[in-house]
């Protein structure tokens, strides 16, 4: 299948308002380069400079990418969005369309994923690697084809380690936002009981559902397609893994606070830095504490338990 790339040029603050927006139109996934976040990766040891052109160093917009079929019309209605975004930020949105040529691109991104280590006790392994695991590891096999759950991406990984520092086998789990599946997989993987994995992208759900077959793990994660705000009333659960934007999440927090028990926790993650003192207050105001923050560059995760 030939692919076209959307490109988004804009400012910062819309990068959210604008992933959204291509999640919204079927997207499955998005690929953000930011070089206010790469200066700030410049300093650290494992910064590569080869992985960046000098010049977009340099710069101050954000480019905000999307792949979708060559055959699927989507301009107008990617404008008809993006002049939302711009009344809303009064921020310039320019699009860009590119041809993704001579590769399949839906193959060609697995050259660079490979198998890589989270916490004291993940590895996750993309399906078609070899990996021998050593004492206690915990190894998840996933193929994420389109759907967003790689375990690369730093919002995946602090649920990832959120997963493996707080799963202690036995308990029941609703992943609000499963993507591939990759949380469910690693909490059933590290003994919980039954989890429901919910997404509103039916591609995702597709996905998570293969993946939790891949893993053996269908008798104990239910892969279902809806919005999770909605499906979330009258669940009987223990913890709650999030992993989506500040504004799902902060819509969540109340339907989460209703069904959590006392000593519950509610991971959530997919926030943006500037967005946090908004969800810090959510939670608090709906009788959380914050128990753990992660951050990464611009992103945080965070730990909350139910009072
Ligand atoms: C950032 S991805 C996270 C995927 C995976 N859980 C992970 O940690 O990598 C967020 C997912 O939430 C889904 N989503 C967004 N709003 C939702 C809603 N209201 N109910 C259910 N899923 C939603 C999106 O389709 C997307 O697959």
């Amino acid at each position: 299948m030939k692919w076209k790339e959307y490109s988004i040029l804009t400012e910062g603050i819309c990068v959210e308002a604008v992933s959204g927006i291509f999640h919204k139109m079927g997207s499955g996934g998005v690929v953000i380069e930011d070089p206010q976040a790469a200066r700030r990766y410049e300093n650290l040891e494992k910064f590569n400079p080869d992985s960046v052109s000098p010049d977009f160093m340099e710069h101050d917009f954000v480019v905000v990418k999307a792949y979708f079929p060559e055959d699927k019309k989507i301009q107008d209605e990617l404008e008809q969005f993006l002049k939302k975004v711009e009344d809303n930020f009064k921020v310039k949105c320019k699009i860009f369309i590119g041809e993704v040529r001579d590769e399949d691109w839906e193959e060609s991104w697995k050259k660079y994923y490979h198998t890589f280590k989270v916490g004291h006790r993940l590895v996750i392994k993309p399906s078609w690697e070899e990996y021998s695991a050593q004492d206690s590891e915990v190894v998840i096999d996933i193929d994420p084809g389109m759907a967003f759950g790689t375990g690369i991406h730093a919002s995946t990984r602090f649920c990832l380690k959120f997963v493996d520092e707080y799963i202690k086998g036995g308990e029941t789990i609703v992943d609000a936002g499963c993507g591939s599946g990759i949380l469910s997989i690693a909490a059933a993987k590290l003994g919980a009981r039954h989890i429901l994995a919910m997404d509103i992208d039916e591609v995702a759900v597709r996905i998570a559902k293969e993946n939790v077959h891949l893993n053996g793990l269908d008798g104990i994660i239910e892969v279902a397609a809806g919005d999770i705000i909605e499906e979330l009333a009258g669940r009987e659960i223990d913890h709650m893994l999030a992993n989506i934007t500040a504004e799902v999440v902060n819509h969540l927090i109340p339907e989460a606070a209703k069904v959590l028990p006392p000593g519950g926790y509610m991971f959530c993650s997919g926030i943006v830095d500037s967005r946090w003192p908004g969800v810090q207050k959510q939670l608090t105001d709906y009788g959380f504490a914050i128990d753990k923050v992660l951050t990464d560059v611009d992103w945080v995760g965070v730990a909350a338990r139910k009072l």
